[in-house]
């Protein structure tokens, strides 16, 4: 017999029943909360008569609806103009006192996106299993931790039962082979990996990522690969724990300490997959002819490399493809065959779930810094993912860097990764965005979006249209790289 894969350990563990027709009833470790997905689900609890099972296992954040400017935040939820939002806001708030579930609600410092809230505070661990109302939570997977979001009524089943009712997936394990070039990061690797596979290419998959490429990478890199499982059809996304893995987790609010730490490490190195174990399915890519990506169109898998071009649908392998491109391309009003580098920009947002953690932030300030941005571009901010991130920006003087190069500096939320709150792109807009999404109207209705990642969506601002961040001179983002 084969080895185990890490999911299959993961799965194994937290497995309480399995049925014969192929569902199966697995225990929760960690549930976070957010506004959107939650008030139906207290609500159907509270109409059944149910409490809470576990509480200490709850976080709760506000993060969609949340408005960002210093302004609108100095008001607490007051602030938030939207009636819906503001009601979704409050409800969460009102929700969290009266059945005791830990809340970091508008203005508190740890506020945050609910996945990069999680991890930031040692709540996602390795092993654990974490859902969450939200397709992003495959986020968490990057710490060895089987993530993934849930619907509503799955909520109300957790926050009642803390099990979950689901199936297994199959195994699927994106290999990335060899060094990243200077200027290529976590987020081009995972657009490169959906441009290969597709947005459909992991349905019914957990994915776990590996290969030299993955393991060189930070927690906030390795966080940025997983957010992004789900625009490849995957529900999970994950990476095997090591030492950087371990070291990003040492002393976090909720991270064990003392003895429980020794023995949690001892157990968490076991969460990798064994050398014999069989995957359904394996997919390999090689870092080195991976360049910065540029999504052209609605999708994220409609996406090229820096130096490539807009594709011309008559080209198109199919009808299929063919109609999706034209429509794509009709809707971001370009044109086939054209350069990436000749897409003009309106905005900018350096933010979201999968961009906007330090790490993300110091990168892309190295290119803003001493530069200023272009006058064609409209609005160039940055959200950062969590008031800790935020506040540690500050102490590096990052805020300082953007705000002089004439970038907007703003509170912790979703902000314009979605239109859910007051920062949005008008009609026709183009936006070099850090987030995972570029639908129609995803930015704002009619919002053209081009998902990129931070460096690339800072070099934008500086130019106004897209550059390749490896050809800035030195000093810039790739050699801030090499130190
Ligand atoms: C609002 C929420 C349910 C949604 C999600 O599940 O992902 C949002 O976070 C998104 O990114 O589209
Ligand atoms: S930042 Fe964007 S992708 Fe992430 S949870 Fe918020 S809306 Fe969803």
């Amino acid at each position: 017999m084969s080895g185990q894969t890490l999911y299959d350990k993961l799965w194994e563990q937290h497995l309480v029943k399995q049925r014969d027709d192929g569902t199966a009833l697995i225990y929760i470790d960690r549930h976070m909360l957010h506004e959107v997905t939650s008030p139906q689900a207290f609500e159907g609890l509270r109409l059944a008569g149910r409490k809470p099972w576990r509480l200490d296992t709850n976080l709760a954040t506000t993060d969609h609806n949340v408005p960002t400017t210093r302004e609108e935040r100095a008001q607490g939820n007051k602030g938030i103009k939207d009636p819906i939002s503001l009601i979704q806001v409050q409800t969460l708030d009102d929700n969290c006192v009266e059945y005791g579930i830990t809340e970091f609600g508008i203005n508190d410092p740890r506020q945050g996106i609910v996945h990069v809230v999680g991890p930031e505070q040692g709540a996602t661990l390795p092993g654990m299993t974490v859902v969450c109302g939200d397709s992003h939570t495959a986020t968490h997977g990057a710490f060895g931790a089987l993530a993934h979001g849930i619907g509503t009524s799955e909520v109300e089943h957790v926050l009642a039962t803390q099990c979950l009712l689901t199936q297994k997936m199959k195994n699927m394990q994106v290999r990335v082979e060899g060094e990243l070039g200077l200027g290529v990061t976590a987020k081009d690797v995972v657009l490169a990996i959906i441009g290969k596979i597709g947005t459909a290419g992991g349905t019914g998959y957990a994915i776990e990522f590996a290969g030299r490429a993955i393991e060189s990478l930070s927690m906030e890199g390795r966080m940025t690969v997983c957010n992004m499982a789900i625009e490849a059809g995957a529900r999970v996304g994950m990476i095997a724990v090591d030492d950087t893995t371990i070291d990003y987790i040492g002393n976090r609010p909720y991270s064990p300490t003392g003895e429980q730490w020794e023995a949690a490490v001892a157990d968490w190195r076991n969460l990798v997959s064994d050398a014999d174990a069989a995957f359904d399915k394996i997919v390999t890519l090689k870092a080195d002819e991976i360049e910065p990506q540029v999504s052209w169109g609605t999708s994220p898998e409609m996406v090229t490399g820096i130096s490539g071009q807009v594709p011309d649908p008559k080209a198109a392998p199919d009808d299929t493809v063919q109609r999706s491109h034209t429509r794509a391309l009709e809707y971001m009003g370009l044109q086939p065959n054209q350069k990436i580098t000749d897409i003009k920009l309106d905005k900018v947002f350096i933010g979201s779930c999968t961009n906007s953690r330090i790490e993300d932030l110091r990168e892309a300030a190295k290119v803003a810094k001493g530069k200023k941005v272009a006058d064609s571009i409209m609005l160039a901010m940055v959200v950062p993912g969590s008031g800790l991130v935020k506040r540690q920006a500050e102490e590096e003087g990052l805020d300082k860097i953007f705000i002089d190069a004439g970038f907007e500096w703003r509170e912790p939320g979703c902000s314009m990764c979605l239109a859910m709150n007051a920062d949005k792109l008008g009609a026709g807009e183009h936006c070099a965005s850090t987030s995972n999404r570029n639908f129609e109207g995803r930015q704002g209705f009619g919002g053209r979006t081009h998902l990129v990642s931070p460096a690339m969506a800072a070099a934008a601002a500086i130019a106004g249209y897209f550059v390749d961040v490896r050809s800035l001179p030195a000093n810039d983002a790739t050699h801030a790289q090499e130190a």
